[in-house]
């Protein structure tokens, strides 16, 4: 059901964007959504740029807190009152989302683009069996109804490794297990036959046993379907087993940006290095479990300085000063950090960063 949605007719092509315009399924740039409340202005998300190709995974990951939920909220289109995208743009095979009205946005979420939470109760409505929301599903997005929808509902069960399925139809969320759930979850994002599949900590409320059962069950799919994903978590060793590339976020902005093993061989940004260190097992030497002091701030204004600097080790006096801007550091991995571009003099690296708002070449 791919590129339906996008009617055919006159209208000026989606800009080409450097090289990877042509596979970019998803390409947002500069995307700010600012929630207004009594108190304060939230910049929630703080102009982030990504994009994801056709069967990739891009990992977002952050502490609580850095905007990687409300990232996911925006691109599809669930961003309510006092929440606004105030700029950027978010385009889904060329097609801008934002500004798409709440019809034209029904269209595209659950059909091209599927989400999984975190919570699968929140998702599953637990008076209707998990058989009848799956047909709903098959039937609003596939035009499945009947005897049909239910052999394909059956069908999509077992494709999730639900034993028994054709009974377990009949059955309501509350008979299943949290893991089982998310699974029919994952059947009922499934029966939408999405492009993309965002998943928001799908493991996070699960124990270790089936956390990395749904992690298997989800790459699985996403080979067989060609899916391209976008998998957020605030754990980075979930990252390296599920991601291609990754986007680490902080306080509303992606601070490092790579394809997952350089990120990992090579970290550049202090905040990156120290969620590494803190996976257990990585750092041998280490006698106890490594974790970074103090707690992601509320971006309650456009950013003027680091806003990492406050518990950053290599901090110095001007990243209380200067908004670091991107700097490319190797093919596909970019940092926004005032240590780099890192051949350069101190004072050079300064200049650079306080007068661009391009990315900076190492
Ligand atoms: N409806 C809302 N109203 C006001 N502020 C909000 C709202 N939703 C999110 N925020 C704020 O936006 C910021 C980013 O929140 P978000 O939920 O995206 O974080 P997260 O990275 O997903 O964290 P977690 O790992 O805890 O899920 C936080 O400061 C949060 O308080
Ligand atoms: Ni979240």
């Amino acid at each position: 059901m791919s590129g339906d949605s996008i009617a055919p007719g006159e209208r000026s092509l989606p800009d080409e964007d450097e090289d990877e315009g042509e596979e970019s399924l998803l390409e947002v740039e500069d995307l700010r959504t600012v929630f207004y409340t009594d108190k304060e202005e939230i910049h929630a998300v703080d102009g982030i740029d990504f994009s994801i190709r056709k069967g990739e995974t891009l990992g977002i990951v952050g502490e609580s807190g850095s905007g990687k939920s409300v990232t996911a909220r925006s691109i599809m289109g669930l961003i309510k009152s006092p929440g606004r995208i105030v700029g950027g743009s978010i385009r889904y095979r060329g097609e801008d989302l934002v500004g798409k009205s709440e019809t034209e946005l029904e269209g595209y979420r659950g059909g091209d683009i599927a989400m999984i939470f975190q919570d699968p109760m929140t998702s599953l409505n637990p008076v209707y069996t998990v058989g009848n929301q799956i047909k709903e599903a098959l039937d609003l997005h596939q035009d499945l109804t009947g005897e049909e929808a239910t052999d394909e509902a059956a069908r999509l069960l077992e494709s999730v490794n639900i034993p028994d399925a054709r009974r377990r139809l009949s059955e309501y969320p509350h008979e299943f297990s949290g893991g089982m759930r998310q699974r029919a979850l994952i059947a009922m994002a499934l029966a939408c036959d999405p492009d993309l599949l965002i998943c928001d900590e799908p493991t996070t409320a699960l124990d270790v046993t089936t956390q990395a059962q749904i992690l298997e069950l989800l790459q699985e799919i996403q080979r067989e379907r060609d899916l391209a994903m976008l998998f957020i978590t605030h754990d980075i060793g979930v990252i390296a087993e599920v991601a291609d590339r990754v986007a680490v976020m902080y306080a509303g902005e992606i601070i490092e940006r790579a394809a997952v093993k350089p990120l990992f061989a090579d970290p550049k940004h202090p905040y990156t290095q120290g969620l590494l260190e803190s996976i257990p097992g990585r750092n041998p030497e280490a006698n106890q479990l490594h974790t970074i002091d103090g707690d992601v701030p509320t971006a309650t204004e456009p950013a003027s300085s680091c806003r990492f600097a406050p518990r950053c080790p290599a901090a110095f006096d001007e990243c209380q000063k200067v908004h670091p801007a991107t700097v490319s550091v190797d093919d596909d991995h970019t940092v926004s950090c005032l240590l780099y571009p890192e051949a350069d003099s101190k004072t050079d690296r300064l200049a650079q960063h306080r007068d661009t708002d391009e990315v900076i070449d190492e």
